[in-house]
């Protein structure tokens, strides 16, 4: 969307109000969408940076800002009267209200971590208030504190991956208050984008692991596996993380050699995406095609339980399947996918139809 209202209440000064004045005639030209798009974009980043760099500033849109609440960092989510999950964004000043009622200092509040900005600029926030009772800020919230691994799922568009990147910044803060080097404390920036030792000064950033996922296929089939820690039933692109050194291609290769004993021919860049689970990775996702003459499962035996291949139909079948199936005797049931919030979805949805067209 190009011209929602909120927009134009940005931050983007004279650029704004030029764009606004011409808005109406705009808005049947294509290029100037983009453009202005554009403009928006960029000055939404060049804010966002801002607020990394300049701790005042950042203090002073956190005032003004809202804030996505956590407990233990498990995130808050309010159900609609049409069953559907949301994220509420609280005021800063929601927020310093709850804390009032409950006898809690205000200061708690600075602890929130800069995730994003609105398209009109109001920076968001991420805040984990475990030391507060959790049942009374349900009830002053209206809504529940639902643990990540099922909130995810639950959560639709970009609220998704919001949630995810404040959790994982939270968690990093939770577990990073001390120099790896020296043993002395580490300090936050006011965004919570990095960490200096005050000992030595050296700075730490927030870290991720660079994970390689890939859909392998003979030109017919593709492979689909799954470990034992796997819900019964769900079935997955081959995973896993990079080592020390080697590029995404190399990953890609030894991780296939070593899961099921086959060699990649070919393989082709499809997207990327930030994983919270277990911590944070970084998955990239590629396709990846085998000779059909040399396409021969050889299970590791250490990590997967079962890898096959399986037909267009087969997939198609198994993407109809929205909630894992169980047969009566709650045996697992028939194959299932991962849903569309994984990475793994899109991959596996690309190549059926990449087969449906060839
Ligand atoms: N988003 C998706 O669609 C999707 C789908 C499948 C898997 N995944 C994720 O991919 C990740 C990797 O998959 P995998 O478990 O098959 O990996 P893997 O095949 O590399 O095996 C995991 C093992 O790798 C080792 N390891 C090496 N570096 C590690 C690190 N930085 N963190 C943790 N363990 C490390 C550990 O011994 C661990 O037991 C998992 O976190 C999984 O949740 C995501
Ligand atoms: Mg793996």
């Amino acid at each position: 969307m190009y011209f929602t209202p909120s927009a134009w209440r940005g931050r983007c000064g004279k650029v704004q109000l030029l764009l606004c004045s011409r808005r109406i005639e705009a808005t049947a030209d294509l290029r100037w969408r983009r453009w202005c798009c554009t403009v928006c974009y960029v000055s939404r980043i060049r804010y966002l940076m801002r607020l990394k760099e300049d701790d005042e500033a950042c203090r002073g849109a956190l005032q003004s800002g809202s804030v996505l609440l956590y407990h233990k960092l498990a995130p808050l989510l309010r159900q609609t009267e049409r069953g559907i999950y949301q994220l509420p964004l609280l005021q800063a000043t929601d927020v310093k209200g709850i804390l009032g009622k409950l006898g809690k200092d205000e200061e708690l509040l600075n602890t929130s971590v800069l995730v994003g900005c609105s398209e009109s600029e109001v920076a968001q926030f991420s805040l984990d208030v475990g030391s507060l009772e959790k049942a009374a800020v349900e009830e002053m919230c209206g809504g529940v504190f639902i643990d990540l691994r099922k909130a995810f799922f639950l959560l639709k568009g970009p609220d998704a991956p919001l949630v995810a990147k404040g959790q994982a910044l939270i968690r990093w803060h939770q577990t990073h208050g001390y120099c790896s080097a020296t043993g002395q404390p580490t300090e936050r920036n006011q965004a919570g984008s990095q960490r200096v030792c005050l000992k030595t000064g050296a700075t730490y950033y927030p870290q991720m692991a660079p994970v390689v996922i890939v859909l392998v296929s003979d030109g017919r089939r593709c492979l689909l596996a799954r470990q034992s820690t796997f819900p019964p039933g769900m079935y997955s692109a081959l995973a896993g993380f990079c080592d020390m050194g080697e590029t995404t291609g190399e990953a890609l290769r030894r991780e296939v050699a070593e899961e099921v004993g086959l060699e990649v021919e070919s393989l082709q860049y499809s997207g990327s995406q930030h994983w919270p689970f277990p911590q944070s990775s970084f998955m990239v996702a590629c396709h990846a095609t085998v000779s059909p003459d040399n396409a021969e499962i050889n299970l590791s035996g250490a990590e997967l339980e079962d890898a096959r291949w399986f037909t267009r139909e087969e997939i198609e079948e198994s993407l109809k399947r929205k909630v894992p199936p169980r047969n009566l005797m709650g045996e697992p049931g028939e194959v299932w996918v991962p849903p569309s919030s994984a990475i793994a979805n899109k991959l596996i949805r690309e190549w059926a139809n990449q087969q449906r067209k060839s």
